[in-house]
């Protein structure tokens, strides 16, 4: 299966945004991929939590949900919606993953479970002072493929692409939105890793470049191989146009290095 990151520099005005998403799926589809996953905020990338709000309780709904099920029949791929803002409990938000299948159906929705807070050397985070955490881990059966949800932070957190792999998961999907300082130290040792420990696939769809409010993220999307190869990776050369990053992916590979060396039925529990 041809499988698709797309890797974007998300702004403030959603029309903008989703105008890049469908090029890109231009491209990405007719480069034959049959899956393609966005990055974290695809949509709308901006801290005002009053923009924030009416995103999430208007624009994602009446334009970005149809606009994803439109693009995913128009060029029958699954469209893994990386994440987008939706309303949650009193005036919280959720950082969600909304996945539509060839058909344009949705077929699931993963609220981000690990939530970011940090003093980091560019700046602090706060997410959980606006976002209500996930606390439902979500495995989509795709065709022949189990396929583990996750956003961003998430990869931090291992338990949870474990409980993926034992689950029959063979590919890891994060769409993020990594910081500069964090994506530099960390990213591609933790997506390598957990394409490691879990012999599976990762699909990360990265934002990259400077964010209205000064936010500046890390790009480098990249997919990696049950062996923890990395197979495509994205140039970074080209931020605000956009990026396909394309790989083919193959079920024969991860029962291979599965046979070859399997890790994962040798757990003990302790
Ligand atoms: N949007 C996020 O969850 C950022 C996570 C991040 O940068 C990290 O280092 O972890």
């Amino acid at each position: 299966m041809r499988v698709a990151c797309l890797q974007l520099s998300s702004g403030d005005r959603v029309e903008a945004n989703l105008a890049v998403v469908s090029a890109l799926l231009d491209e990405a589809a007719a480069k034959g991929a049959k899956l393609a996953l966005l990055p974290e905020m695809f949509a709308f990338f901006h801290p005002d939590d009053d923009r924030k709000r009416h995103f999430a309780e208007v624009l994602a709904r009446q334009v970005v949900l149809p606009f994803l099920a439109d693009q995913a029949r128009r060029h029958a791929l699954t469209l893994i919606g990386g994440s987008l803002l939706l309303p949650g409990e009193g005036e919280l938000l959720r950082n969600t993953c909304v996945v539509f299948s060839a058909d344009g159906e949705q077929v699931a929705l993963y609220d981000k479970i690990h939530l970011f807070d940090g003093d980091l050397p560019d700046r602090s985070y706060h997410e959980s002072a606006r976002i209500q955490p996930g606390s439902q881990p979500v495995v989509l059966d795709l065709e022949d493929w189990l396929v583990g949800l996750s956003i961003c932070y998430d990869l931090r957190f291992p338990e949870l692409y474990r409980h993926y792999a034992a689950l029959g998961a063979q590919l890891l999907c994060i769409p993020s939105a990594f910081t500069v300082p964090t994506g530099q130290a960390h990213w591609e040792l933790l997506l390598r890793a957990r394409a490691v420990e879990n012999q599976a696939y990762v699909l990360a769809a990265a934002q990259i470049g400077r964010h209205p409010g000064g936010r500046e993220t890390f790009g480098h999307s990249m997919i990696v191989d049950p062996w923890g190869l990395v197979v495509a990776q994205a140039t970074n050369q080209r931020a605000t146009e956009g990026e396909v990053v394309l790989a083919d992916i193959d079920l024969q590979r991860v029962h291979q290095v599965r046979k070859q060396l399997p890790a994962l039925t040798h757990r003990r529990l302790y």
